[in-house]
């Protein structure tokens, strides 16, 4: 009796143990999933933040070698993991990642730019007020590109000008541009307002890329700062109340000519104008929400397009071998005499090369760790390896792994190869798992049928009329001058 029920305790003992184990190990598995590795640093806070910083591609690439195609990574005092390409469409595509959530835990966009207090969902609203002008904006840009280049290189077409910052040489041109095909020719040629529609992004801009090495690397000091910032002495206030001054008298004076003449007003074909038509004209006009329209569509247009263009100059001086063959397209789809009037959306189509080009640049002009996404709709993520992250965890995409790879590039990724795109359906504003540069998904940025059209645009102004070399002698890179020379004088 004594020895049954010893044997029964130690049975009970045994499977008490057994549970014991199995229940630990559940919960030891549920509150330290297999994450995946790490890339090791040596500051706390830091992070990698420095390394990282010295040289983008390369910590992005050694981190890929030695750890795979997930890790994490510690920047700017958060661990946030990294994927590649395989994990694309499941970031972009699924409700469970938020693009939102994840900017947010650095800074509130909405906040800062005013769409927060105000009913605009400007991804929606710009595909409204821009993707059905495309065609009409072309001719519009197209003359305006002429005056801003003349402006800006001069009209001595006999000796080269060398162009020693040529990203605010090109904001300043593309910026007149948009600014026209937005507004209409009063408003965008404001003489006022042009440098003000330059310097909202770039501001905007600064304080987002937190310049000073506090904000860097103290994310929570560089939120706290910039809720403050913006919500004590507020720059986009300043700047929606001095467009406010230029826009409501024309935005009125356009409302007092619907009344008047009703079907018969011959309204300006601009994006302001799509705006006012969304507002009855028996209802007044928010002048918040006006002023916050014209801001967010300057910053979201200006300085994307103009950085994309100066890239693409830049790798026009750096192969230099593709420009006989750009010309030629040109001549034949334009026509020997075109000029900036006589260009249609058609034929900007039809430049098949030149699409390309811009394509291969959009491709090779990307950061290495970008497109953060937060996991907000599952409380675990599974990968491959049996790697796990749990919610909360920010992710963002190595573009190097979409972008470099032979399977979705095809060979020889990492040369530059204008022509890589020609031939294939894969045109420079077609975004896809090979091609994040406007985003994919709910987020894809609405603004790019506009801003491939742009970039063609001033690139075939450009190619047209000068010869764009680096000066003498000088390290080909993407900040070194660059040497505009006249057709003609070359
Ligand atoms: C070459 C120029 C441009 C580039 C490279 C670019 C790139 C991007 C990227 C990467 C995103 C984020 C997408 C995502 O997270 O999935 C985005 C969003 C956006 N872009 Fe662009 N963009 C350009 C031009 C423009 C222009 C001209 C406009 C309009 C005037 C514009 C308006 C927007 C807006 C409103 C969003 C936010 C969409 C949302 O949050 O739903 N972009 N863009």
């Amino acid at each position: 009796m004594a020895l049954e029920l010893s044997q029964q305790q130690v049975l009970t003992a045994i499977v008490l143990a057994i549970v014991s184990l199995v229940t630990w190990r559940l919960r030891e598995g549920r509150s330290k999933p297999n994450l995946p590795p790490l890339v090791p640093y040596k500051w706390p806070i830091l992070g990698s933040t420095f390394d990282f910083l010295k040289d983008p591609t390369d910590f992005t690439v050694s981190a890929y070698k030695k750890y795979g195609p997930v890790f994490r990574v510690n920047l700017r005092g958060h661990t946030q993991a990294v994927v590649g390409k395989d994990q694309v469409r499941d970031i972009f595509l699924s409700t469970a990642f938020s693009y939102e959530e994840a900017v947010k835990e650095e800074f509130d966009l909405a906040d800062m730019l005013g769409t927060s207090k105000t009913k605009l969902e400007p991804h929606k609203l710009f595909a409204i007020v821009m993707t059905p002008y495309l065609g009409r904006f072309v001719p519009v840009a197209m003359n305006v590109l002429v005056k801003a280049l003349q402006d800006n290189l001069g009209t001595d077409k006999k000796a080269p000008v060398v162009v020693d910052n040529v990203f605010e040489t090109i904001l300043d041109v593309m910026s007149r541009a948009n600014a026209v095909c937005f507004f209409g020719e009063e408003l965008g040629t404001n003489s006022e307002l042009i440098p003000l529609f330059k310097q909202f992004a770039g501001q905007v801009g600064h304080w987002l890329s937190r310049k000073s090495p506090v904000l860097a690397l103290f994310p929570t000091i560089a939120k706290t700062y910039l809720w403050v910032k913006f919500h004590i002495s507020s720059p986009t206030a300043a700047y929606r109340n001095k467009v406010l001054k230029h826009a409501l008298p024309i935005v009125n004076e356009r409302r007092r000519q619907m009344r008047e003449y009703g079907d018969s007003y011959n309204a300006p074909v601009d994006s302001l104008q799509a705006y006012i038509n969304s507002v009855p004209l028996d209802q007044p006009i928010d002048e918040f929400e006006l002023g916050t329209f014209i801001l967010t569509l300057i910053f979201f247009s200006m300085h994307t397009t103009s950085k994309r263009t100066t890239y693409s100059l830049y790798n026009l001086a750096k192969y230099p071998q593709f420009i006989p063959d750009l010309l030629a397209e040109q001549e034949a789809t334009l026509g020997q005499d075109w000029s900036a009037e006589t260009v249609t959306h058609e034929q900007l189509k039809g430049l098949e090369k030149l699409d390309s080009f811009v394509r291969e640049t959009l491709r090779t002009s990307n950061r290495s760790i970008a497109l953060p996404h937060k996991i907000v709709g599952m409380d675990e993520w599974h990968l491959p390896g049996g790697y796990v992250l749990p919610k909360g965890t920010v992710v963002n995409i190595n573009t190097e792994d979409i972008y470099y790879s032979p399977e979705l590039q095809g060979p020889d990724p990492r040369t530059f190869n204008a022509w890589r795109f020609v031939g294939t359906d894969k045109s420079a504003s077609r975004i896809g798992p090979d091609m994040v540069a406007f985003g994919l998904g709910r987020h894809t940025c609405p603004g790019r049928f506009f801003a491939v059209n742009e970039i063609k645009l001033a690139l075939s102004l450009i190619l047209r009329q000068y010869r764009i070399s680096f000066p003498a002698g000088a390290q080909p890179s993407d900040s070194a001058p660059l040497v505009f020379t006249p057709i003609g004088a070359a």
